[in-house]
């Protein structure tokens, strides 16, 4: 893709967490050549990833993290794909989008090749229908719109926060799903993007993930996990839990379905399992939790519901494990450290690689 044709080139991160190298990188080269790449390099800050020529990108390991955050870098997990918000949080861009470095370009039904930025944008710059929910799916879309029912009184939709792409070949399962179905892959592609309704929470995976930034930026803190913590793979979804309480108190949408990216490793599904099961049952504490969480109106920025969530689980997942304890005070260190790295005003006005 031309430099001068990629759409929002100035306005979007492209963030990848990383323990590998980055050849997966030459199949994007195309749809991502003309973006900035941020690379949150876990694991082993001696040793060197590779990236292909010809990328523009800035790189940070476990001691480049330490340096700019000090001892706000406790809130930045340690071997797990999490450490990858740094990367939202030292971006200077209004957009983001995340993905795995095991994740490839799928093809269509046509066997064209998906452009899965491209598609992200249109969902973020398209409105979101989370008040009332479009049997067509997706109103904005070429060739589809509002179905006859619809009150024309929302039609205008909503600004869209979240754009949650979905993966073919290997899905997203959790351990015992992987464990019972190893070798189930899929294969269904469906055409279709949806607005996530209003006071429904949903399985936030961040494989394949754009946000606006600076809308609902300083919510998407991906939980501790990994070194030192009970738990592990969670840290998408209790962003995903956070992030979609918050949109649904201030007005704004999450959108599900295209684009597909094409999974290509399955992690081992007894490691999941061992980084999973803890959460496999806390979750069923954790989602009621999440459907009862109420935000004061007083809460009218991201920052200030964030805190109120932290709050909230402190006082009642505290008792569930002293690991949300813990959790709590990360959520409020994460928020220190976003507000000290993004001052009021800068987010998309500061050039890359500003931090402190
Ligand atoms: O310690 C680590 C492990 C991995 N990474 C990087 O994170 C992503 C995901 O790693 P991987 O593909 O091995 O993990 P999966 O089990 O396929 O995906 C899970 O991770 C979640 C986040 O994407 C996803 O929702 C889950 O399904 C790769 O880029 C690794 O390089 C890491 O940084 N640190
Ligand atoms: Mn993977």
């Amino acid at each position: 893709m031309a430099a001068s044709t990629a759409v929002l080139k100035d306005e979007l991160d492209i963030v990848i967490p990383t323990i590998r190298n980055l050849d997966f990188l030459e199949m994007w080269r195309p749809f991502f050549q003309p973006y900035h790449l941020i690379i949150v390099q876990d694991g082993d800050p001696s040793k060197t990833i590779k990236v292909p020529e010809g990328f523009d990108y800035e790189l940070y390991n476990r001691n480049d993290i330490n340096k700019i955050l000090g001892p706000k870098a406790s809130c930045i997990s340690f071997k797990d794909s999490a450490c990858r918000c740094f990367g939202y949080m030292v971006s200077k861009k209004k957009y983001i989008f995340t993905i795995d470095d095991d994740c490839f370009v799928a093809k269509n039904p046509s066997g064209e090749d998906i452009n899965a930025l491209e598609q992200h944008i249109k969902n973020l710059l398209s409105p979101s229908s989370p008040f009332f929910f479009n049997t067509l799916y997706d109103p904005y879309r070429e060739g589809a719109d509002f179905v006859r029912g619809y009150p024309f009184s929302l039609r205008e939709g909503v600004s869209t926060a979240v754009s949650h792409g979905l993966w073919l070949n290997i899905p997203d399962y959790d351990a015992p799903t992987q464990l019972v179905k190893p070798r189930e892959r899929n294969t269904r592609y469906v055409d279709a993007v949806m607005t996530i309704p209003k006071g429904t929470l949903f399985p936030m995976c961040g494989m394949n993930l754009a946000f606006d930034r600076e809308l609902i930026g300083p919510a998407m803190y991906f939980g501790l996990m990994g070194d030192g913590q009970p738990i592990g793979r969670y840290d998408d979804m209790w962003a995903g839990w956070c992030i979609k309480v918050i949109c649904d108190h201030l007005g704004w949408g999450v959108k599900t379905g295209l684009p597909y990216i094409w999974h290509s490793k399955a992690s081992n599904p007894f490691v999941n399992l061992q980084k999973e099961y803890k959460g496999i049952y806390w979750q069923e504490e954790l989602i009621p939790f999440f459907q009862s969480v109420v935000l004061p109106k007083e809460c009218t920025t991201v920052q200030k519901c964030y805190i109120e969530i932290s709050k909230q689980v402190k006082a009642k997942l505290g008792k569930v494990d002293d690991y949300f304890i813990k959790l709590a005070g990360a959520m409020v260190t994460w928020i220190e450290a976003w507000d000290e790295l993004n001052p009021l005003g800068t987010t998309g006005r500061l050039p890359n690689g500003t931090a402190k």
